[in-house]
C-alpha cells in the first residue's frame, strides 16, 4: 500500500533539473518530522516548507505499484514528445518507494527523479537522485546525482558535505522569514566556492504548484 499526498504535473522548480516538465508524486510521512504544527520545534527537521500529511484530492491510497504508476502515468499529457519525467518527493519518499513502482514506472516510460533527506539508503534504478542532508539526522545516502543542502544550517557547513560522491552541488537558500538574508548568505558561498551553485525555487518566484 502506498500513501500518496498528491500527485500533479508541473516543471521541476529546483536543481538541475529546474525548468523541466515533471509530474511530482508527493508521498506522505515523513521521518523527521509529523507534519504537525504542533510537533515543529521540537522536530529533527524544523523547517519544511511542505504538507505531506495524509491523503489530499490529488492523492490517494494505491494497493499496487501497477495502479500507482498508472494514476502517475495518466498525469503525463497525451502524445507529448520528450522523456516522460516523474519526481517522487514527499514528505520521505525513500520510506515508500520500493522495486516494484520504479519497475512500473519504467515500464510505462518514465524517467525518475528521487528528493530524498538522505537517512535511507536509496533503492537501485533512481535516475535522478537529489539527496537534501538534515543537521541532526543520520545521512545514510552519501552519493547520488544532486546534492542540494538548504542553507544555512549551522551545525551543517556545506564543507563537510563538499567531498561526498555527487554529480552537482546546490545551495538551495532556506525560505522562511530569513529567505532574504539567507539568499545573499547563499550567493555569498556560491561566489566564495564555485563547487557550489545557487538553487532558486523557481516555482514559489513563478507562482506555480
Ligand atoms: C519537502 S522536501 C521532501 C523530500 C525530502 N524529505 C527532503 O527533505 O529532501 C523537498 C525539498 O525541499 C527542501 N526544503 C524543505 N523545506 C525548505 C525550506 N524551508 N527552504 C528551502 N528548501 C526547503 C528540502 O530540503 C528538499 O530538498
Ligand atoms: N515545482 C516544484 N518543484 C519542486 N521541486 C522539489 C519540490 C518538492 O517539494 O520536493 C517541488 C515542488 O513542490 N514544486
Ligand atoms: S525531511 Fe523533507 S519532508 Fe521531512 S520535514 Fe524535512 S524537508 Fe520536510
Ligand atoms: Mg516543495
Amino acid at each position: 500500500m502506498y500513501t500518496v499526498k498528491e500527485i500533479f504535473y508541473t516543471l521541476q522548480g529546483e536543481g538541475r533539473q529546474a525548468g523541466r516538465a515533471a509530474v511530482f508524486c508527493r508521498f506522505a510521512g515523513c521521518n523527521l518530522w509529523s507534519g504537525k504544527e504542533r510537533h515543529r520545534a521540537k522536530a529533527i527537521c524544523q523547517f519544511c516548507d511542505t504538507d505531506f500529511v495524509g491523503t489530499g484530492p490529488d492523492g490517494g491510497k494505491f494497493k499496487t505499484a501497477e495502479q500507482l504508476a498508472e494514476r502517475i502515468a495518466g498525469a503525463w499529457p497525451a502524445g507529448a514528445g520528450g522523456t516522460p519525467f516523474v519526481v517522487c518527493t514527499g514528505g520521505e519518499p525513500l520510506l515508500q518507494l520500493d522495486a516494484p513502482l520504479i519497475d512500473a514506472l519504467h515500464a510505462r516510460g518514465f524517467e525518475i527523479a528521487v528528493e530524498t533527506n538522505g537517512t535511507v539508503a536509496a533503492p537501485p534504478g533512481i535516475d535522478w537522485l537529489c539527496v537534501s542532508p538534515k543537521a541532526g539526522a543520520p545521512l545514510l545516502q552519501t552519493s547520488g546525482h544532486e546534492l542540494k543542502l538548504v542553507y544555512p544550517q549551522p551545525t551543517l557547513m556545506p564543507e563537510s558535505v563538499a567531498g561526498l560522491a555527487f554529480q552537482n552541488f546546490y545551495l538551495q537558500p532556506m525560505d522562511g522569514p530569513d529567505v532574504a538574508a539567507n539568499t545573499r548568505a547563499a550567493i555569498a558561498y556560491c561566489m566564495a566556492q564555485p563547487q557550489w551553485r545557487l538553487s532558486v525555487q523557481t516555482h514559489k518566484v513563478l507562482n506555480i504548484r
